[in-house]
């Protein structure tokens, strides 16, 4: 049985397809990129999505943020679904959940200063900045992200990328969310800072209870930050539950390939081999193999007419992380 303690946000079987060119008129060919995922996100924990590229972990983001809207399927946040907010419902959502994603220099305005930048959202939420009181809790939020005030009258390019993160981070923090939907964060950071934004982000949540959804292609810092982990490959859940318990003990190929391509601290290892998973069985089902611990298992066929015809394997370019680890940090053990 899963653990059934009210989730923060809930996704419930949501699928979405892109139409393919020039399928507008002719009313056929979907690139189906997610297909009836499910997933919890609890209070003041972390759900880590992790799966190749393409798998669907951007899109799957976009929807949570309410971003783009599911084929199908429903979004529930603090139990409300999100197909029917009312206006005051959807306001209090943009306030509660806030995104930070890979390239902050995309993210930020380039034409703000930082302390336009963090003064932003509350603007957005109809807060009013003003005088001492105001400049105070700019200060307050560069000093929670371990930034100097003195960079608040910089521009995002007049900041290092560490610098820039650790903004969006403050920027995201300034409506005192719930929940941060992070999209692969620490990606673009240079192998030394990420271990600093990782710190940061855990050292949030322990002070603040905040809730992330934490992408990213490194299930070192997957096991690092998170709680529970959903395994997305091709836009299926192959696998989701406690982390400890995936990692432990991985049930679907899928989780078990990622696992050994992960770069673990020794020296003997080689690296830079790539396995190619295979792909989903066309029928799956999901079979609970431990308490909360899910795996998606080949299942007894039937017809399903919303199937794309004669489609057979996955059609993404299935490519499993590659890990070389050269020149890992010296922090990296904090992750293992
Ligand atoms: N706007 C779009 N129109 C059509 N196809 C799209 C669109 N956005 C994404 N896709 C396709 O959807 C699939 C999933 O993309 P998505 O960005 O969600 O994957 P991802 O797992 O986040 O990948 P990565 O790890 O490389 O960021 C890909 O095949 C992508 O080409």
């Amino acid at each position: 049985m899963e653990v059934m303690q009210a989730p923060l946000l809930e996704a419930l079987k949501l699928s979405h397809a892109y139409p393919l060119p020039g399928s507008w008129l002719q009313k056929r060919g979907v690139h189906e990129v997610l297909r009836d995922v499910s997933l919890r996100v609890q209070k003041g924990r972390t759900l880590g999505i992790v799966g190749e590229s393409g798998s669907g972990k951007s899109t799957l983001c976009r929807m949570l943020l309410k971003l783009e809207q599911p084929t199908s399927g429903v979004v529930r946040f603090a139990g409300d679904d999100m197909r029917t907010f009312t206006a005051q419902q959807r306001k209090a959502f943009h306030r509660d959940v806030q995104a930070v994603f890979q390239d902050p220099l995309s993210s930020l305005n380039p034409r703000m200063r930082a302390a336009s930048i963090l003064a932003e959202p509350f603007d957005a939420s109809g807060i009013r900045l003003a005088g001492d009181a105001g400049r105070e809790r700019l200060a307050e939020l560069m000093k929670l992200v371990g930034l100097d005030t003195a960079l608040l009258s910089r521009y995002p390019r007049q900041l290092s990328g560490g610098q820039r993160q650790r903004l969006a981070i403050a920027r995201a923090l300034a409506t005192e969310p719930q929940l941060i939907v992070a999209d692969e964060p620490v990606t673009a950071l240079d192998v030394s800072v990420q271990a600093q934004i990782m710190n940061l982000l855990r050292d949030l949540q322990d002070a603040r209870g905040v809730s992330y959804v934490f992408v990213s292609h490194n299930l070192s810092m997957v096991r690092f930050l998170c709680h529970d982990i959903v395994v997305l490959q091709s836009g299926r859940v192959v696998e989701r539950g406690a982390v400890e318990q995936v990692f432990e003990d991985p049930q679907h190929e899928y989780t078990q390939l990622l696992l050994r391509a992960t770069p673990v601290p020794d020296p003997d290892a080689v690296w830079g081999h790539v396995e190619r998973p295979r792909p989903l069985p066309v029928v799956c089902e999901e079979v609970e193999v431990a308490p909360g611990h899910f795996v998606l298992r080949e299942g007894v066929a039937h017809e399903d007419a919303s199937f794309p015809a004669g489609r057979r394997e996955c059609h993404h370019e299935c490519v499993v992380l590659c890990a070389v680890v050269d020149d890992w940090p010296a922090g990296y053990r904090e992750y293992a």
